[in-house]
């Protein structure tokens, strides 16, 4: 079964996205990134992003996320913050823990990509 099906499908993932960035928005590391953008269209490109890298249905139209997150020059902090508000929001809606790591691990796949660290040789 994938972590999609484990956590409750999509009304889980839907969930947990409202939930992430409400908790990212009142996060004052991060929050200023998203100062300038509209939340409604991130929230639908985050569910649909989560859900295919859940391995869910796969129905993300969006950039990669190297070229997604590149032009921010982020850091391992700005990382570490997102992921502290994933947990939380996690938590929150009573995620199982070993659920929680699963889904850590599949955003720690994407690490290098987000962070733009250059491609090992
Ligand atoms: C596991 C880590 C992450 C995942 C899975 C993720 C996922 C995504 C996705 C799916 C998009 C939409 C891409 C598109 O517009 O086509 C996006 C955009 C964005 N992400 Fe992330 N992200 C992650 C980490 C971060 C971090 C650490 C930050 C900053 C602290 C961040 C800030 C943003 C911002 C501001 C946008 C909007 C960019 C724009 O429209 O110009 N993300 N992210």
């Amino acid at each position: 079964m994938s972590i999609f099906e484990k956590i409750g499908g999509e009304a889980a993932v839907n969930a947990a996205v409202d939930v992430f960035y409400r908790n990212v928005l009142m996060d004052e590391r991060i929050s200023h990134f998203f100062d300038s953008i509209d939340m409604a269209s991130q929230h639908q490109k985050q569910k649909a992003f989560m859900t295919m890298a859940f391995g869910g249905p796969n129905h993300y139209t969006g950039a990669d996320m190297r070229k997604a997150h590149a032009h921010m020059k982020l850091t391992e902090e700005h990382f570490t913050a997102v992921a502290e508000n994933l947990i939380a929001a996690l938590k929150e809606l009573n995620v199982a823990q070993e659920h929680i790591d699963e889904i850590i691990a599949v955003c720690l796949s994407v690490k290098d990509d987000v962070l733009n660290v250059p491609p090992a040789a």
